[in-house]
């Protein structure tokens, strides 16, 4: 192992998505001694094909469905015509540098760490090999290596060309047609871009409700906003097999019925690898499937995570939000230990799902005495007015009188979430909510309204 000073530093951060690279420039500028390894692009998936891109795509399609709504409510603005060009163009200008990290690069090491690219493994405690070059961390090992696209094991399928996040987000052009194997958030959100752009598309959702992971009333309310824009939703049935004749894809579904497009996106979940970046070096077991943290994001002696490969939540939110616990960490600074009790999550679709904490469903399970109240959107004043899809859920501990969980889905979902994301995290008591004054007429005084239903 090399022990000269140019390969020894305090910090090692293996992976720099928003969260290690946060991690490693912070850490930086208080004076550390830090090493960044990157095999990517620094910055991770979020800005080049994550998070930023696709919501670019989004906001753009989102236009398009507005200038259609124009009908109806306010006359005519002739035929809108999409055309995808724009925004591949806005993605790589504005969102990617054309998928170059420089900027991001300069950051860090502007603010006076070291940056290596290549690909970092744990090989012991203290000790980091980077493609054959051994560096020692004095005070600690920060991994934040991501997850990658899951490809789930459909008989054909590996031998296609299939699109990821990575190929769709780098699209110039569009296919007349999509398959999306999988209805969570990636598959959800994309699928309404590629339908507001004109691509015929199906999704394929093996469990029985397209994001299941949030309300069935959101689930149901987000599969006829779909339909409505054209989408196939074929839900609770699997894909068996996969086949490319060179210009379109098969897919055979579970009830032998079939499917076929130009194109096929998988979006059926993320993996992360611990074991790759050598973290069953430092305790963590060989098959896990994350990195097992505690509050303070340590894995072990000297080792934190941070970021998709906690299992905490796939958001950057996450990443970053764990990133300055395990900066205080390291310094030793005082600061809360890591809570998620009021983990808030948006799926930008059209209307929005936005959601904090716990889902009825789990409450049920976690709680002995649970209330749950629900308002349409298009019951609210506002929302009337709009024309609104969505809804305001709310759920309740009864005993601590106290909201757990929230659901707010409609026009700008994400940003009422706001209000019942401090309501859940602040353990505001239910009386104190329902006797504030929520402004009229609001798309969050439904809030009111759902908490007046608490049953
Ligand atoms: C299409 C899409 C849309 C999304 N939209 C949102 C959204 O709207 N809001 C939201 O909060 N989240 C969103 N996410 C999730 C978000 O992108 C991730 O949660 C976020 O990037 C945080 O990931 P991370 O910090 O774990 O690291 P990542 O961003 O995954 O970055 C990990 C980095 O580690 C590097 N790396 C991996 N292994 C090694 C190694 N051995 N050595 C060196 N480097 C390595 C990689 O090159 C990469 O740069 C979206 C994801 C996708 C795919
Ligand atoms: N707006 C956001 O914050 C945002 C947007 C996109 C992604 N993300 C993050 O990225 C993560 C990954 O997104 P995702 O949509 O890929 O994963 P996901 O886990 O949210 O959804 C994947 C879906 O694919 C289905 N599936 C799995 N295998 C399948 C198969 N063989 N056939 C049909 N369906 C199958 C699953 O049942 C699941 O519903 C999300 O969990 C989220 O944390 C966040």
């Amino acid at each position: 192992m090399a022990t000269d000073s140019n390969h020894t530093f305090d910090v090692i951060v293996i992976g720099l998505g928003p969260g290690g690279e946060h991690v490693a420039g912070s850490l930086a500028e208080r004076g550390l001694r830090v090493l960044g390894v990157d095999r990517g692009l620094v910055g991770g998936e979020c800005p080049y094909w994550g998070c930023i891109p696709s919501k670019m795509m989004i906001r753009a399609a989102d236009a398009l469905a507005e200038a259609r709504r124009v009908e109806g409510l306010a006359g005519s603005v002739g035929e809108v015509s999409p055309d995808w060009s724009v925004v591949a163009k806005r993605i790589r200008d504005e969102a990617t540098d054309n998928w170059d990290d420089r900027v991001a690069v300069d950051r860090l090491t502007g603010k006076g760490a070291t940056f290596v690219r290549g690909t970092g493994r744990i090989a012991g405690p203290g000790r980091v090999d980077v493609d054959g070059t051994a560096y020692t961390a004095t005070k600690g090992i920060v991994v934040n290596t991501g997850t990658t696209a899951a490809v789930p094991p459909v008989e054909g399928l590996r031998d296609t060309p299939y699109w990821t996040n990575h190929e769709i987000i780098e699209a110039t052009e569009l296919p007349a047609s999509l398959i999306v194997l999988g209805g969570g958030a990636i598959g959800c959100e994309l699928s309404q871009v590629m339908a507001r752009f004109g691509v015929e598309v199906t999704v394929v959702e093996a469990a029985d409700r397209i994001l299941a992971l949030e309300e069935p009333e959101a689930s149901a309310a987000l599969h006829k906003a779909l339909e409505a824009d054209g989408i196939t939703v074929r839900q609770g049935v699997g894909a068996d097999k996969v086949a490319h004749d060179g210009s379109a894809f098969t897919v055979t579904l579970a009830d032998g019925s079939t499917l076929s497009a130009e194109r096929l996106l998988v979006a059926a979940g993320r993996r992360a690898d611990p074991a790759a970046v050598g973290l069953d070096t430092v305790g963590v077991a060989q098959d896990s499937r994350t990195a097992p943290v505690d509050d303070r994001c340590r894995v072990s002696d000297g080792v934190w995570a941070v970021g998709d490969i906690t299992g905490k939540g796939a958001f950057t939110h996450v990443s970053m939000y764990q990133a300055g616990v395990v900066i205080r960490d390291v310094l030793g600074d005082d600061g809360p230990p890591a809570e998620y009790a009021a983990l808030p999550r948006v799926t930008f679709t059209d209307p929005e799902v936005g959601a904090v904490g716990m889902t009825e469903a789990q409450a049920r399970e976690r709680l002995g005495n649970v209330q749950v109240g629900l308002t349409p959107l298009g019951e609210t004043t506002r929302g009337w007015i709009a024309r609104a899809d969505g809804l305001i859920k709310v759920v309740a501990d009864a005993d601590r009188g106290v909201l757990v969980g929230a659901t707010t889905m409609g026009p700008a979902g994400g940003e009422v979430l706001g209000a019942l994301a401090v309501a859940v995290h602040g353990e505001v008591p239910i009386e104190r909510l329902t006797s504030m004054i929520y402004a009229y007429p609001t798309l969050h005084r439904g809030i009111e309204d759902a908490l007046g239903r608490l049953a």
